[in-house]
């Protein structure tokens, strides 16, 4: 990213971190460029240390930056919108939503500003460069589109979608990274039972999860064409796999996901 741009993250935990992290990890920022928030500021000491701006203000945050990134939780969002208004110039400045369940027009209502809003849904892999990350907005310009996809491709894969798709891309692939997550952890502990040490046992679960995901990402293949190349005839993958599924293995990971998303679409009132 050229040296123009300052970002500013409002709301530095998690996902704001991870972010900015994985901005400086790909090389396109220097802390130098970040301003992170947050109130309890002294949390922020550490990455103070390597160089980032941190400050509780977010007015002045805003002040400094081409690029507001909004990373707090939906119900913090107004209070802070009230907050940096009177610094926030439309003409100046580009806004980044990661804010779940929170419309491009909600944060522009809300702050009776016409400023440029996209949103973005990361996860935290993008702390590591390897974020699925779904964008959306309903009337930023194709040059601030092209810039924020451009962006999000260091930090890991990114796809335009449409708006409404929002909450649906919340479920799938921010909150997904928890629910792989917990599959691997499962499948350690299958491992731990039969045998091995608990730290073996995770690192053969992730490694062997990992190649799974490669092989549908390198081959663009699909998992059931995979699944079949594993499945002898009466043999120990198919016995487990039925096994897996009279205990609604798929239904579970189904219907976690549609319920995340109707939580996602929930999360905000505007007012
Ligand atoms: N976690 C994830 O994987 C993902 C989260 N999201 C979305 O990102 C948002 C943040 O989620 P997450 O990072 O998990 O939440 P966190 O609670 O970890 O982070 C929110 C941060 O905002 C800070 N904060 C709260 N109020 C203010 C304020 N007025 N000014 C400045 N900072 C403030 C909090 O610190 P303090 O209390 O010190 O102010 C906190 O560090 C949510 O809307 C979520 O839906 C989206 C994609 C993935
Ligand atoms: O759990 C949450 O609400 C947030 C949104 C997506 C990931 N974490």
């Amino acid at each position: 990213m050229d040296q123009q741009h300052h970002i500013a993250i409002l709301g530095s935990g998690n996902i704001g971190l991870a972010l900015a992290k994985g901005l400086v990890k790909a090389g396109i920022f220097m802390p130098q460029q970040i301003t992170l928030t947050r109130r309890n500021v002294a949390a922020l000491s550490a990455l103070a240390a390597d160089g980032y701006n941190v400050t509780a203000n977010n007015a002045e945050a805003v002040s400094s930056a081409t690029i507001v990134v909004l990373a707090i939780l939906p119900q913090q969002l107004n209070k802070l919108l009230d907050e940096v208004r009177p610094s926030t110039d439309a003409a100046r400045h580009l806004f980044i939503s990661v804010v779940s369940g929170v419309s491009c027009q909600d944060i522009r209502s809300h702050m009776g500003l016409d400023v440029q809003v996209i949103r973005a849904m990361p996860n935290t892999a993008i702390s590591i460069g390897h974020s699925m990350t779904c964008i959306a907005s309903d009337k930023a310009s194709e040059a601030n589109m092209s810039l924020v996809k451009s962006l999000f491709d260091t930090v890991g894969v990114s796809i335009q979608i449409n708006e409404e798709l929002m909450t649906s891309a919340t479920a799938l692939c921010a909150c997904g990274i928890a629910f792989f997550l917990r599959s691997i952890r499962a499948a350690s502990q299958g491992g731990t039972e039969i045998g091995f040490h608990a730290h073996d046992a995770l690192k053969m679960a992730a490694q062997t999860a990992k190649g799974a995901a490669d092989l549908l990402l390198q081959l663009a293949s699909h998992p059931e064409q995979e699944i079949d190349k594993v499945t002898s005839p009466k043999g120990c993958t198919i016995a487990g796999l039925n096994e897996m599924e009279h205990n609604g293995f798929s239904s579970a990971m189904i219907k976690g996901i549609k319920l995340s998303a109707e939580k996602a679409g929930a999360l905000y009132k505007a007012d």
